[in-house]
């Protein structure tokens, strides 16, 4: 029997539940779904501090759960889903989150703590929508939603908590009781959807399927956008994110470097500039335009075309979408000047990668002619400029994101510290109206500003020139640190946080934008990989950031994963380091 006829309509797709919990299989069967089990190998070990309410943390780790399932299934099964379903489960009493216990006395602590009271069970849902794309690449979308059913547990003697606890039945549920069977001897009342407290929200799913994931419900403007980002992220990451599987799929290691260098050479000839300004042109116009060899040009121009960059109708060519989004040079998020970056300095230093591992020391001498250092160094006018390029490119990509992510309306100054061309400033005082944003970074990178001139200039973006590291900060009551910890090691980040703390009076922001790996350490990918390249700094994953950030006074107060190549936390100066250490420790 079909409960639901939006349930009728994942008739025909792969639906995996990423779940182990078998009240939810359940559940989802009897209602007639049909899907697959694939178990999330995602640890429930999120940081609950860094939640402001209960529901966000089990929203989060649904999603974890679901996103992981999501991500492994076209490597690890060889498939890749329409739709993966993950849940989470918690409980809620007296400020305290209560998972699943951990032994006996866990069980005992947790029963004992409701007895007598009402708490709250709240189920997080997260549903990833996968479109694969040509090239199999995958693109995700997520919706995700909670329900809240309040429980209230009659008052209970010690010997029936014993009783309980000795049948084993609260193992493996949150708070450590099952309504739906011994347990509900326990409870007096429930106010909502039971099978909520079971584990999955079964009403509220089949709501969510209706109205926001129909077949012809068109997606948001948002999701095409990340759904391009990661497109292209994909193709940059492709070659050596897959170097597993390259084991058993023996086509494949040679397919991924020439993608990649298919892409940085049709970048590098501002192919897609050409298309963009002269659509139409056919092989030998392009490469009669671009100076190149015929034959070259037209098997580049077929790759392309077979990559999703470029459309071709009868032997012409033109950009498509992706291109005239994102790699025309002069596209509003256009990641021309990254693919230049990658291309002439990180493609040559990975190709070192094995001694760099063996040595431990920067490649930089061996990859690079003695011209090419000079172009590439940091210390060189052409290498700061082509470094601005490439963050201006990142900071484009991932700006509006950052600087919507967080209700800044209780602040009026910024200052973005390390914040180059000052791309992800204007987005802020865009987003922001009533920020100033003041940009601070070294002098010789603020003189070579005028090459970006914004959009959209804003006379409340201002630049300071200075050294964070070393001198004294533009006051300010929200500081944003994107991109900037990472490339340092726990020394260099504590003497800018102190200095970050002297500048800041009690109430203060700090915004800090990374990608924060997971808690295991297992993921993403993207940034595992970026720490082959980094020579002082480390990855660090959002508990990290957070001890590193309480340690001077900063307490978390919001926390977004983005899926856009960066996450975002948003910390409080409780108060001043020497006030607060009692009640940090
Ligand atoms: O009254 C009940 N309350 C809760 C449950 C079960 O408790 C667990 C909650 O744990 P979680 O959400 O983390 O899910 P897992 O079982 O670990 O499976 P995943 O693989 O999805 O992480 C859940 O199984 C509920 O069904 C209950 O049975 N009764």
């Amino acid at each position: 029997m079909v409960l639901n006829p939006v349930i009728s309509k994942l008739a025909g797709k792969l639906v995996v539940l990423a779940s182990a919990s078998p009240r939810r299989l359940e559940i989802l069967r009897s209602a007639g779904l049909r899907f697959e089990v694939v178990p999330s190998w995602f640890k429930e070990t999120l940081d609950k501090g860094l939640f402001k309410a209960p529901h966000e943390y089990a929203v989060e780790t649904a999603k974890q759960k679901a996103l992981e399932v999501a991500r492994r299934m076209p490597f690890k099964h060889l498939k890749t889903p329409d739709i993966v379903i993950g849940a989470d489960t918690i409980v809620s009493v007296d400020g305290m989150i209560l998972e699943k216990p951990v032994d006996k006395h866990d069980a005992y602590r947790m029963l004992s703590s409701l007895s007598g009271k009402e708490h709250s069970v709240f189920t997080g849902v997260a549903i990833v929508l996968c479109h694969e794309k040509e090239n199999e690449e995958v693109d995700y979308q997520l919706v995700d939603f909670y329900e809240e059913t309040k429980v209230k547990f009659a008052d209970l003697s010690e010997d029936m908590l014993w009783e309980y606890i000795n049948s084993g039945e609260p193992m493996d549920k949150a708070g450590g009781y099952g309504i739906q069977a011994l347990g509900g001897m326990l409870v007096e009342y429930v106010h909502g959807d039971f099978l909520n407290v079971v584990g999955f929200p079964l009403n509220h799913f089949c709501k969510q399927l209706h109205t926001q994931i129909t077949p012809t419900a068109s997606p948001a403007h948002k999701v095409c956008f990340y759904n391009s980002i990661t497109k292209i992220c994909r193709l940059l990451t492709l070659f050596i994110e897959n170097l597993p599987i390259a084991n058993f799929v023996s086509a494949l290691p040679s397919t991924f470097p020439k993608t990649l260098q298919a892409l940085f050479t049709a970048s590098k000839l501002c192919l897609f500039d050409l298309l963009h300004s002269r659509p139409g042109l056919d092989a030998a116009q392009v490469a009669q335009e671009i100076k190149a060899s015929e034959k070259g040009t037209e098997c580049l121009l077929e790759a392309c075309v077979s990559l999703g960059l470029l459309k071709s109708i009868e032997k012409v060519y033109e950009n498509a979408d992706l291109a005239t989004d994102f790699l025309r040079s002069d596209a509003p998020f256009s990641l021309h000047g990254y693919l230049q970056h990658c291309n002439e300095t990180m493609w040559p230093l990975f190709s070192h990668l094995e001694s760099a591992v063996q040595e431990g020391t920067s490649q930089r001498e061996k990859a690079f002619s003695k011209h090419m250092l000079q172009k590439t160094s940091s210390s060189s006018r052409e290498g700061k400029l082509r470094f601005m390029k490439a963050m201006h490119s990142i900071a484009k990509i991932t700006g509006k994101t950052i600087a919507t992510a967080f209700d800044l309306s209780t602040y009026k100054s910024a200052c973005d510290l390390g914040g180059c061309t000052g791309a992800l400033a204007y987005e802020f005082a865009e987003a922001h109206p009533g920020l100033s944003v003041t940009v601070f970074d070294l002098p010789a990178v603020v003189e070579l500003n005028e090459f970006f001139h914004p959009q959209h200039p804003d006379n409340r973006v201002s630049f300071v020139a200075g050294d964070f590291l070393k001198d004294e900060l533009p006051k300010a009551d929200l500081y944003i640190l994107a991109r900037i910890l990472h490339d340092l090691p726990d020394e260099k980040v504590h003497i800018l946080l102190s200095k970050i703390a002297d500048a800041c009076t009690a109430g203060c922001g700090l915004l800090l934008s990374e990608i924060f790996l997971d808690e295991d350490r297992r993921g993403p990918s993207r940034g595992l990989l970026q720490a082959l390249s980094m020579s002082e700094g480390k990855q660090r994953s959002a508990t990290e950031y957070s001890l590193l950030l309480k340690s001077h006074g900063f307490i978390t107060a919001h926390i977004r994963h983005t899926d856009n190549l960066l996450d975002a936390m948003l910390f409080t100066l409780l108060q001043c380091f020497s006030d607060s250490a009692e009640i940090l420790d």
